[in-house]
C-alpha cells in the first residue's frame, strides 16, 4: 500500500481532488483518517450475506477504488447453493483515476457475479431493483440543497426490505462539543502518522467542499423519506447508517 504524504512535502493550493496522486494513495489515506473505515470494511460482508437478494442489483455510489464492493462481493462464495442467484453489482465515481485503478483490479478477481465500475456523476446513474446499496463518505460532497432528492432517488430504487448504507463525516449541533470532537480526529490523525503540518493542509483542502450536516439532520431527513434508519458504526465525528425500506 503506497503511503500518503500528499500534504507533507508542500501544500497543494485549491481544493482537495480525487485526482491520480490521490487514487495512488487512498486506501492508506482513508484507513488512517476516517475511524470507523476499518470496522465497516470488516463487517459489510454481514450485510450482504442478510439482504443481497437473487436477481436484484446491488450499488456501491461514489466507490473509490471499489473497496466494498470487493468486500462484498467476495463475502459471497464462488460456489452456488444459499448464495444469492443473478445479482449484478454497479459501482460509480466521476473520478477517472478512481474508476482506472478499479477496473485494473477487477481483471484480477474470479467472481459468479457481473461487476460493472462506471465513470459516471452518481446523479445521472439510474437506480434499480436494488437490494443493497452502498454510499460511503460521498453524500457530504453533494451541495446541501441537492442530498433529499438523493437519497429519494434511491428510495424509489431499492426494493421493499432493501437497505441502504449511508456512511458520512458528521458535525456537531454544539460548537464546543464539536470542537472537542475534531480535536480529537486530528489526534487521531496524529497517532496515525499524519504531522501536524499535513492535517492543517489537509483541513484547509476539504473545508469548502465537505459541508456536514448534524447526525439528527441525517437521521430526520431519511425518515422523512420513508426509511427506517439506525446506526451500525459510530466513532468520533464519522458514523455509519443503515436505512432500511419497509415491505410494503
Ligand atoms: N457526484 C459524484 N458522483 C460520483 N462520484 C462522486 C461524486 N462526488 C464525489 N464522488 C466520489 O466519491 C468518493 C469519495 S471517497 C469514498 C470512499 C468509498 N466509498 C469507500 O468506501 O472506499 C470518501 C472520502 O475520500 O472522504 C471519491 O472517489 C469521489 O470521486
Ligand atoms: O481526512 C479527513 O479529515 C476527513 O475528514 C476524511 C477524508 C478522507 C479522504 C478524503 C477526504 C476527506
Amino acid at each position: 500500500m503506497t503511503k500518503d504524504n500528499i500534504y507533507a512535502e508542500q501544500d497543494i493550493p485549491g481544493d482537495f481532488q480525487f485526482n491520480d496522486l490521490v487514487a495512488e494513495v487512498f486506501p492508506d489515506m482513508i484507513q488512517r483518517s476516517v475511524p470507523i473505515y476499518n470496522a465497516i470494511l470488516e463487517n459489510i460482508p454481514l450485510l450482504g450475506h442478510r439482504y443481497i437478494q437473487d436477481q436484484t442489483n446491488v450499488y456501491d455510489l461514489g466507490c473509490s477504488l471499489g473497496a466494498m464492493t470487493f468486500a462484498v462481493r467476495q463475502s459471497l462464495p464462488l460456489k452456488q447453493g444459499e448464495v444469492p442467484q443473478g445479482v449484478n453489482f454497479y459501482a460509480v465515481d466521476n473520478s477517472e483515476a478512481m474508476i482506472q485503478r478499479a477496473k485494473l483490479k477487477l481483471a484480477g478477481y474470479q467472481s459468479n457475479y457481473p461487476t460493472h465500475f462506471l465513470l459516471d456523476n452518481i446523479e445521472n446513474v439510474t437506480i434499480t431493483n436494488a437490494s443493497l446499496v452502498i454510499m460511503n463518505f460521498v453524500l457530504q460532497f453533494f451541495k446541501p440543497a441537492e442530498r433529499y432528492a438523493q437519497l429519494e432517488r434511491i428510495y424509489a430504487g431499492l426494493n421493499p426490505g432493501g437497505v441502504l448504507m449511508l456512511s458520512e463525516k458528521f458535525i456537531n449541533p454544539d460548537p464546543l462539543a464539536e470542537e472537542q470532537i475534531c480535536q480529537l480526529h486530528w489526534d487521531f490523525k496524529a497517532k496515525n502518522g499524519y504531522s501536524q503540518l499535513e492535517i492543517e493542509r489537509k483541513r484547509n483542502a476539504i473545508e469548502n467542499i465537505m459541508i456536514l450536516d448534524t447526525l439528527p439532520e441525517h437521521l430526520a431527513r431519511l425518515e422523512q423519506i420513508g426509511f427506517k434508519a439506525v446506526i451500525w458504526q459510530l466513532g468520533f465525528n464519522f458514523c455509519s447508517i443503515l436505512a432500511f425500506k419497509p415491505q410494503a
